[in-house]
């Protein structure tokens, strides 16, 4: 997709007979990939996402370069962090203005107490990092926090059979995004690794990954949006293509948050049919492990007048962008607040303005999330979205989608 200034899309409010084909998940791709790496034979992976942090993640994996520039893909850095602490090759890890400023330090202090060597080049804690030739494993036990990106601990579960004494992890404080520690866990398990997982402790064997073809399903924080278009739309029903009832992803939470949001999801063999239903006037929602979702929420519920009380949104502030802040910003332009009363206890309050809208335009911050959870506001009125090449992080036929599912898609330069 050519970058283009913004993007009109015409307000459209009936969405009927689609079938969406969605992208498939990069969370699970960017886990296959490595495990992949590790792997002899590899296996072949049916469906990878064609998202830009997994073509960068497949890139980098065969890249001989010392730097290697993961540009905005989060997975990718702390993934390959792990990755090349532990190979025998020297190289840079380095990224976007943003990843410079999203924090590693508890994965490369984990990193170190395990015997890698590891410099930051600019700022202590941050990308761009080096790693050096792994001279050896110093320890076989480590503590790490969970309360901060699981990201960190899924790149550890990894490399951990490839060490020659593997390796027992401690999980501290409390567990964040533990469905993507379950999905690392399962793929390895994919792989023929066998772990023991037993309160907060990890143990794994030193073991060989064993290669076993893989398919991967849709991603169903992409579908999220169009669980968002259905709950707003005046008329809707839809298929997402290639979701499962049992998936091995935590973002499947979207089908019982929608469900009271007024979206009724039914299983059929190859995907889910979405139609409207019914709404709660107020929410509870917690994004503990599930944080991807809460730019859709918040959105819906501000343009369908729910009242929402939210937690779990901790680590919104260290992704793409803050997204706190973003979303406030944005919000606001549909006269709804986000405020935090008590530390850590949120309130999306939706204001007087949800119901239809003249022409609005939305900031996106360079976090495809913003510009896809605001897109649905479309169904309400025209919505113009800035810098929306952004969605090529991890959805890039969102916009080609929504044209066949009906609105009509300006872009603009
Ligand atoms: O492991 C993964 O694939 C991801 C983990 C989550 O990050 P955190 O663990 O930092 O919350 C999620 O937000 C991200 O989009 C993908
Ligand atoms: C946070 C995200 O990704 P990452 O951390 O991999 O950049 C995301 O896709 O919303």
């Amino acid at each position: 997709m050519k970058t283009h200034k913004s993007c009109k899309i015409s307000h459209t409010n009936h969405l009927n007979n689609l079938d969406v084909p969605l992208s498939s998940s990069k969370s699970e791709s960017n886990r296959v990939l490595i495990l992949n790496a590790f792997s002899k034979p590899q296996a072949t992976i049916g469906n990878l996402s064609d998202a830009r942090d997994t073509r960068t993640m497949q890139r980098l994996l065969s890249s001989q370069e010392e730097i290697l520039d993961v540009l905005d893909a989060g997975t990718t850095m702390r993934f390959l962090i792990a990755y090349h602490a532990i190979s025998q090759s020297k190289v840079t890890l380095t990224g976007t203005e943003r990843m410079q400023q999203r924090p590693v330090k508890i994965l490369a202090d984990a990193l170190k107490v395990l015997g890698a060597e590891i410099e930051y080049l600019r700022e202590p804690g941050y990308p761009p990092i080096l790693l050096k030739p792994f001279p050896g494993q110093k320890s076989t036990e480590l503590e790490i926090r969970g309360d901060v990106s699981s990201q960190y601990i899924s790149a550890l579960l990894m490399i951990s059979p490839v060490l020659p004494s593997g390796l027992t992890i401690h999980l501290t404080g409390k567990i964040m995004s533990r469905p993507y520690i379950e999905m690392t866990l399962s793929l390895m398990a994919h792989y023929g690794i066998k772990y023991d997982w037993q309160g907060n402790t990890i143990r794994i064997e030193p073991q060989a990954y064993k290669a076993l073809d893989y398919t991967i399903e849709s991603d169903w924080s992409g579908a999220s949006y169009w669980f968002a278009m259905v709950a707003l739309a005046e008329k809707a029903e839809i298929k997402l293509l290639n979701l499962r009832e049992k998936s091995l992803q935590g973002d499947k939470a979207i089908v019982e948050v929608m469900d009271q949001l007024g979206v009724s999801g039914q299983f059929e063999e190859d995907g889910i049919v979405l139609s409207k239903k019914e709404h709660k006037n107020n929410v509870d929602i917690d994004f503990s492990h599930c944080p991807d979702l809460a730019q859709t929420v918040a959105v819906t519920c501000a343009a369908k007048g729910i009242g929402g009380t939210f937690s779990g949104l901790e680590s919104l502030r260290i992704k793409e962008t803050d997204r706190i802040a973003a979303l406030q910003n944005e919000l606001a332009k549909i006269g709804a607040q986000l405020t935090e009363p008590a530390p850590g206890e949120w309130q999306l309050i939706p204001g007087t303005r949800s119901g239809k809208y003249e022409n609005l335009t939305f900031e996106t911050y360079e976090d495809h999330r913003m510009a896809m959870a605001l897109a649905p506001l479309a169904t309400l009125g025209n919505v113009t979205i800035e810098d929306p090449i952004v969605v090529e992080k991890s959805y890039p036929g969102f916009w080609s989608h929504m044209a066949m599912a009906g609105f009509k898609i300006e872009m603009q330069d």
